[in-house]
């Protein structure tokens, strides 16, 4: 691939939850080696764009195309790791004792469980139960599983969701070190005080992308410095103007091809979603 081809490049992607569109005709395309944020109000659609993302959630129409694949592609599984919202680690085994299963699972090599529990600081707490750890020992620990197998793209749903600021400030930084070290990374939040710490930005309002920039140039367009001010800018400003559409997304040139397919995401994971009816392919 391309080493200035989209991560990711989203076509017209539609999906359709519990009968309502909670994604409706979302265009952009994600460039490799940066933190994308994708932020955007509880509800907006953040979590059903990654699950489409991943391959692991119906759509209704357009195309997803991750690594120059289409979602879900089996050849994607090693390529691409995923964090869920909701803790993808079971509780009832040790921290080590997931990541052995989690890298035989994806054919990771067997080093590679040492390599993330030092990565995500994890270490000393291998021994410990995942079901004894902290809220924020269980956020590395399920970031420790989608670091397995060094993907080249990391899509984390809320992974700093519930921590106290110092674990956030933590997180971050290592989403920065991993940046570094050529993964790219989008990462969502419903907190837009995490917005500065991105590269570029989705925003997100009732299932439609309202800017895909970096931050200055959203602080450039909307003329404030606060990016909590600059959403609520456009917001208001698309409201005004009768749609805050993806008018306002600039496209990266991509690819273009290819869409979800029937395919799963990196991996089955306990809790990653398997309540919500007619949601997985
Ligand atoms: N399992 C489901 N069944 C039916 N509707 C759903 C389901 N999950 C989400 N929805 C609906 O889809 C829409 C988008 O939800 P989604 O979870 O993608 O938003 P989100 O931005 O990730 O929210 P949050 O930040 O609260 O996780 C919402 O209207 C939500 O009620």
């Amino acid at each position: 691939m391309d080493g200035s081809a989209p991560v990711i490049d989203v076509q017209g992607l539609r999906v359709v939850r519990g009968g309502r569109e909670a994604v409706r005709g979302v265009d952009f395309g994600i460039p490799p080696g940066e933190v994308t944020g994708l932020l955007g109000p509880s509800g907006c659609g953040k979590s059903s764009l990654m699950r489409a993302i991943m391959g692991v959630q119906v759509v209704a129409g357009g195309t997803v195309t991750v690594l120059g694949r289409p979602a879900g592609h089996p050849g994607l599984r090693r390529r691409v790791g995923y964090a869920a919202q909701t803790p993808s680690v079971y509780a009832d085994l040790t921290v080590a004792e997931n990541l052995r299963y989690f890298a035989a699972v994806l054919r990771a090599p067997r080093s590679d469980a040492e390599r993330v529990l030092a990565e995500t600081g994890l270490a000393e707490s291998r021994k410990q139960q995942v079901g004894r750890l902290s809220g924020g020992q269980r956020a590395r620990a399920s970031l420790a599983v989608a670091l397995l197998g060094s993907p080249e793209l990391l899509v984390l749903d809320e992974p700093t969701v519930g921590l106290d600021p110092v674990l956030r400030e933590e997180l971050w930084q290592m989403f920065h070190t991993l940046r570094r070290s050529g993964t790219s990374l989008l990462v969502s939040s419903h907190v837009m005080d995490e917005a500065g710490r991105c590269d570029r930005l989705l925003l997100m309002r009732q299932g439609r992308v309202v800017a895909a920039e970096t931050p200055d140039a959203l602080r450039e367009r909307t003329g404030t410095p606060d990016l909590e001010q600059a959403f609520l800018r456009l917001v208001r400003g698309g409201e005004s103007a009768g749609a805050a559409g993806p008018s306002a997304a600039p496209r990266t040139p991509g690819p273009g091809t290819g869409g979800p397919t029937g395919g799963h995401g990196r991996h089955e994971r306990p809790g990653g979603g398997s309540a919500d009816t007619g949601a997985r392919p």
